[in-house]
C-alpha cells in the first residue's frame, strides 16, 4: 500500500491543468484538477487535500484569496501559488496569504516537485514535533495526582497494581478528568519508567499520516521522506498512550488489533512486520459499548484493551478533592508567573464546590490560572473566579438585608452537600437535618437538583 498525498490543482488554463495532474499523478501522488475557485471550493468541501496549488489570477477569482478559503475549510491545508511575476511583492502577498512557497510561470515540473517534496517533509517534521513537544513539555510538570477522596484513592490504587502489572490499560473519562495524567503515572509506576512515554491523539488527520505516526512507513513509501519507525517502535520497551482511542479508523483498529495479538506492527509499504515492545494505554471519553452498538468500534479490539479498564470520575463526582486541587493549582501557576497568591477565600472554596465543572479539574485548573493572574491580594476572592461558572452565576445576594443574605448561604451550603452526597438520607444526616425537613428546605429555597 502506498501512503497517500492529496493535492488540489488550480489552474485555468486547460493544457497546464492536464499536464500538471497528469505529472502529479506520475508521482505518486492523489492529485485532482479544478478550472476555478467555485470548482475547487467544491471539491474541498467534499473531500481533505493536504496541499493547494493555486493559480493567482483565476476566472472567477484571485489564488490568494482562494487559499484563504480553503485554509477555512480544512485548517491546516498547504499552499503552493503559482505567479505570473517573480517579482517581491508578489512573493511576500503569497507569503501573507499562508502559502508555503510559490512557482513561476511557465512551471518547471521539477521544480514543483522539489517544492512538493519539501512541504510535505515540512508537514511531516511539523506534526512530528507536535508530539515530540508535548513529551517535552509535560517531562519536567511535576506531574501528581492530587485529590484524597476516597472515589479518587481507590482508582490510584488500581492504577498502581496495573502499572506494576506493565499492563495494557483502558481509561475512560469525561473530558479534564485526568486521564492523561493517570496514563503517565502509570508508565511512571511501572518498571519501564526510564523508557519513552509517546502521545497520539488518534484524531490525528490525515488519516495516513495517523498510521504512519503509529505504525511507521518503508523508506521511499512517502513521497520526499526516509524510513519512519512509528510510535510502537519509537517507544521501545516504553508506553505508547493512544488518546481517544474511538477516533481510530475501523481499518487502523484492525492493525492495532494484530499489533496487540502478536506484539509486532507492519509499517506502510512494508512486507515485513517488525516486533514491538510497549505497553499500550488507550484513553476514551465516550462510551465504547455505545460505538461498538454503532459500528464504530471493532468489538475484539475493546475486549483486548477492557481487560483492565480504570474509570476516571468526573470532578461533580468528587467534590471533596477540589480545596486540595485549588492550593495545588495556586501554588503551580503563581510559581510559572511569579505572583505572590498562596490561598483561596473560603467563601471562594465555597463558590467553587457549587459550580458543576464539566470540564472537570482542567477547567478548574484554568479557573485558578485566570485568578492568580487577576488576583491583586495575597488570596484568591469570588471576583476573581470566571463570571460563567455555574452556581456562581447565581450572584451573591446584593443587599445587607441579613435574612436574605443567610437564606442564600443556605441554600448554597445545602446545594454542596446534596452534590457531596446525592443520597438524601446521608445529606440530611451530614446536615444534622430529619429527612423530611431537607425536603422542606429544598423546596422553601427553591433548590433545583
Ligand atoms: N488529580 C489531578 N491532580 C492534578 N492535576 C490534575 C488532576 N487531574 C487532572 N489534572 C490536570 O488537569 C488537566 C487535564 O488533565 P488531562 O489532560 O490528563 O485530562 P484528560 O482526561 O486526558 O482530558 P482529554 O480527554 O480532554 O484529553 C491537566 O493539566 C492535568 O495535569
Amino acid at each position: 500500500m502506498k501512503y497517500t498525498r492529496s493535492v488540489l490543482i488550480v489552474e485555468d488554463e486547460e493544457i497546464i491543468r492536464t499536464s500538471l495532474l497528469e505529472f502529479l499523478t506520475d508521482e505518486g501522488y492523489q492529485a485532482m484538477a479544478a478550472p476555478n475557485v467555485a470548482t475547487a471550493l467544491k471539491l474541498a468541501r467534499e473531500r481533505e487535500f493536504q496541499v493547494a496549488v493555486c493559480d493567482v489570477q483565476l476566472p472567477d477569482g484571485d489564488g490568494l484569496a482562494l487559499l484563504r478559503k480553503l485554509q477555512q475549510i480544512t485548517p491546516g491545508v498547504s499552499g503552493l501559488i503559482i505567479t505570473a511575476y517573480a517579482t517581491v511583492e508578489n512573493a511576500v502577498e503569497a507569503f501573507k496569504s499562508g502559502a508555503f512557497d510559490y512557482l513561476v510561470k511557465p512551471v518547471i515540473f521539477d521544480d514543483l516537485a522539489n517544492k512538493l517534496a519539501r512541504l510535505f517533509q515540512y508537514r511531516d517534521l511539523y506534526l512530528e514535533n507536535q508530539i515530540l513537544r508535548r513529551e517535552l513539555a509535560r517531562r519536567d510538570d511535576g506531574d501528581e495526582i492530587v485529590g484524597s477522596s476516597t472515589i479518587l484513592r481507590e482508582v490510584q490504587d488500581s492504577a498502581r497494581k496495573v502499572a506494576l502489572a506493565n499492563a495494557n490499560v483502558l481509561l475512560v473519562g469525561e473530558s479534564g478528568t485526568g486521564k492523561e495524567l493517570f496514563a503517565r503515572m502509570i508508565h511512571k509506576w511501572g518498571p519501564k519508567k526510564d523508557e519513552r512515554f509517546l502521545a497520539i491523539h488518534c484524531g490525528m488527520r490525515p488519516i495516513e499520516m495517523l498510521e504512519s505516526q503509529l505504525f511507521g512507513a518503508a523508506a521511499g513509501t512517502i513521497p520526499g521522506s526516509g524510513e519512519q519507525s512509528g510510535a510502537f517502535r519509537s517507544a521501545e520497551s516504553g508506553t505508547v498512550y493512544l488518546d481517544e482511542i474511538t477516533l481510530l479508523p475501523l481499518a487502523m483498529q484492525a492493525k492495532l488489533v494484530r499489533a496487540m495479538e502478536y506484539s509486532e506492527v507492519l509499517p506502510l509499504g512494508s512486507a515485513d512486520a517488525a516486533k514491538i515492545h510497549c505497553r499500550i494505554i488507550a484513553s476514551s471519553s465516550r462510551d465504547l459499548a455505545q460505538e461498538i452498538a454503532e459500528g464504530r468500534f471493532q468489538d475484539d479490539l475493546f475486549y483486548r484493551l477492557d481487560g483492565v479498564k480504570l474509570l476516571i470520575p468526573p470532578l461533580r463526582d468528587r467534590l471533596d478533592d477540589i480545596p486540595e486541587l485549588v492550593d495545588f493549582f495556586i501554588a503551580r501557576h503563581s510559581k510559572v508567573m511569579n505572583r505572590r497568591v498562596t490561598s483561596a477565600t473560603s467563601e471562594t472554596i465555597r463558590l467553587l464546590l457549587t459550580a458543576n465543572w464539566k470540564g472537570n479539574v482542567r477547567q478548574l485548573d484554568n479557573a485558578i490560572q485566570r485568578a492568580v493572574m487577576l488576583c491583586d491580594s495575597t488570596q484568591i476572592t469570588p471576583k476573581d473566579l470566571p463570571p460563567d461558572l455555574v452556581g456562581i452565576s447565581q450572584p451573591l445576594p446584593d443587599t445587607d438585608d441579613l435574612r436574605t443574605a443567610i437564606r442564600h448561604y443556605e441554600k448554597m451550603h445545602i446545594l454542596r452537600v446534596l452534590k457531596l452526597c446525592p443520597d438524601k438520607r446521608e445529606a440530611a444526616k451530614r446536615l444534622k437535618l430529619g429527612l423530611s425537613s431537607l425536603y422542606r428546605k429544598i423546596e422553601e429555597l427553591g433548590i433545583d437538583l
